[in-house]
């Protein structure tokens, strides 16, 4: 008999999506452990496919971290929402990576519990059926697998990923996102002044002209940062 399937988790904790075209909107984030594209540790972020990571997601140490079945992580995401009887419940799966993980069982399980589900990812791994809000980030040279979404958001500037490689890409919104400054000490000791401070500051402005220049594309902060509030 084999082991049920059990899912890593960073950490998962309520706020409002802080980016995108559901930018202010209550969800509960679910962070999965590991990524494809960078193993997580700062010694090995210089080679790494995706070398910008503004997040800690190795292991399941974060807050509610932990290895869950289904069922559990069902339930955890359940009690993180303040009140079933009202808005839309909304999670967020983001990582690291989620499609390493995300399934279309869980997807079922969320469902049924009268969540809609949110999706953060690269665009290198193909997706599972169900997700009712697809957003693809694409990294570097790596290869988006994925034909359509409902928001194509690029961190910019990327030298590999410029916005003219996916003008063209099937996708309902085109945001990019100024790249944030990553260094670790700032994102624990001053997260707000990092957010408005010298490298990202530069990168938004170089986002604004470009969103003016090409209205196609629409401006994405990260507001939960200039927020504080995770
Ligand atoms: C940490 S990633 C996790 C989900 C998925 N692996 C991905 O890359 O889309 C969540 C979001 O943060 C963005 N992001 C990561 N580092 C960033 C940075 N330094 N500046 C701006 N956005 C960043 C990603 O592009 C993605 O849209
Ligand atoms: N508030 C908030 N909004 C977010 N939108 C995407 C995020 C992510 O890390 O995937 C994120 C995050 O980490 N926090
Ligand atoms: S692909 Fe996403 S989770 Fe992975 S290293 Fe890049 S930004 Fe971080
Ligand atoms: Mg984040």
């Amino acid at each position: 008999m084999s082991a049920a399937k059990t899912y890593r988790v960073k950490e998962a904790f309520y706020t409002l999506q802080g980016e995108g075209a559901q930018a202010g909107r209550p969800a509960v984030f679910c962070r999965f452990s590991k990524c494809n594209l960078w193993n997580g540790r700062e010694d090995s972020r210089a080679g790494a496919i995706c070398d910008f990571c503004d997040t800690d997601f190795i292991g399941t140490d974060g807050q509610n971290g932990g290895q869950y079945s289904g069922t559990e992580l069902t339930a955890l995401i359940i009690s993180l929402w303040p009140d079933l009887s009202a808005g839309e419940p909304y999670v967020v799966c983001t990582g690291g990576e989620p499609l390493l993980q995300l399934d279309e069982p869980l997807i079922e399980q969320l469902h049924s519990a009268g969540f809609s589900i949110g999706v953060e990812t690269n665009g290198t791994l193909p997706a599972p059926a169900g997700i009712d809000w697809l957003c693809v980030s694409p990294k570097g040279a790596s290869e988006v697998v994925l034909t359509e979404c409902d928001e194509l958001k690029l961190v910019y500037p990327q030298t590999e990923a410029p916005p003219e490689r996916f003008s063209t890409f099937r996708a309902r919104h085109y945001y990019l996102q100024p790249l944030a400054d990553y260094r670790p000490q700032l994102l624990t000791s001053d997260r707000i002044q990092a957010a408005n401070d010298g490298l990202s500051r530069n990168n938004t402005a170089a986002a604004v002209a470009y969103c003016l220049a090409h209205p196609q594309w629409k401006l994405s902060l990260q507001t939960h940062k200039l927020l504080g509030i995770d």
